[in-house]
């Protein structure tokens, strides 16, 4: 059979931080059919109407809402829907109620998607709803990627560019790990223009610490998040639509890489149309290598609770 290859990206989760994806997507016309799906259909409807009120004055792409049926044929779905933190919650808090609404949503999707299709996670606690995700798909790991860290590592390429007072987008750095409490900054592999980052170590680990909590800090101020990381999934759809290879710190199935196995959590990966392309293995220092371990145990520990139907 042959499978049609609209240039889709379906969104299942038209909240915040859906709405805010696909609007992103349509200002920077990613793809040229963008569909809102929502199990309140009306909040789809209005988010759609909202941006397609907007036609007139925008670019080449449409949003509409739609339904799981528009899985068939579409390069990526991404899946943004679920409970989201309250001030002062944890990711991990949301992990019972969003890894049922995971299943239900990957598993009904899976009726329609086409082998290639690339399943994109954001809701959280992102990487255990990701290997959730790939538990219940049907298609490798390597097309079931968590936005993991890329979020994490932009908020701290914010923080180091205004620190040094050069542009976030030439600051090289990654946050790895857990997109949550347990992550840490590769310091050893941070640079810009090759040169390691020379701030005093009490400013890095502010700056580290400002990351971690960047989340905390903003749902405290205005309820929740959702422009960063709806920058961050349209990097990584770019990625996958036009075959990028781009390094990004993505949330993947380690296998064995970094000494972890069977285990989603974020490192450097390699992003094309095939979804995750490779896994960077950097080699890291003592310090760094034993806070991997750490928050991998962190989510191990995790997914070896009953969290999954
Ligand atoms: N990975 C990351 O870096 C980030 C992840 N998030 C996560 O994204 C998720 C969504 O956050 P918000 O958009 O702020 O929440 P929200 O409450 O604004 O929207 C959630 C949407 O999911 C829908 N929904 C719930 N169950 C559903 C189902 N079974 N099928 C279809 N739709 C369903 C709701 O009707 C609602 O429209 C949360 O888990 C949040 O923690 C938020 C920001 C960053
Ligand atoms: C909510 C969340 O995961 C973030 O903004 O990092």
């Amino acid at each position: 059979m042959t499978v049609s290859r609209t240039p889709r990206i379906v969104i299942i989760g038209a909240g915040a931080v859906g709405a805010d994806t696909a609007y992103t997507l349509y200002l920077r016309e990613r793809a040229p059919d963008i569909v809102l799906v929502d199990i309140d259909a009306q909040r789809a409807r209005g988010e759609a109407l909202d941006m397609q009120h907007g036609q007139a004055l925008a670019g080449g792409s449409r949003v509409r809402a739609g339904n799981y049926a528009d899985c068939a044929g579409a390069a990526i779905v991404i899946i943004t829907a679920g409970a989201a933190q309250k001030p002062g919650q944890t990711r991990e808090a949301l992990l019972e109620r969003n890894a049922d609404i995971m299943a239900t949503i990957v598993t009904e999707a899976e009726r329609y998607m086409d082998p290639e299709t690339v399943l994109l996670i954001a809701t959280n606690p992102v990487d255990t709803l990701a290997q959730v995700a790939a538990r219940h798909a049907r298609r490798p790991a390597s097309r079931v990627i968590g936005s993991g860290t890329v979020l994490d590592s932009a908020r701290l390429r914010w923080a180091l560019g205004e620190a040094l007072a050069v542009d976030a987008r030439h600051v090289h750095a990654h946050v790895i790990g857990e997109h949550g409490d347990s992550e840490l900054v590769a310091w050893s592999h941070a640079h810009v223009a090759g040169a390691p980052i020379e701030l005093p170590a009490a400013q890095c680990e502010e700056i580290a610490r400002a990351t971690r909590n960047g989340a905390y800090e903003v749902i405290a101020a205005k309820g929740h998040t959702s422009y960063a990381i709806a920058l961050s999934l349209d990097r990584i759809c770019a990625a996958i639509l036009n075959d990028d290879h781009a390094i990004l710190t993505v949330s993947t199935h380690l296998d064995g890489a970094y000494g972890i196995d069977d285990l989603y959590l974020s490192v450097p990966c390699v992003v094309g149309r095939a979804g995750i392309e490779r896994v960077i293995e950097l080699t890291l220092n003592a310090d760094e290598r034993a806070a991997l371990a750490r928050s991998a145990a962190v989510l191990r520990e995790r997914i070896v609770q009953p969290v999954t139907c």
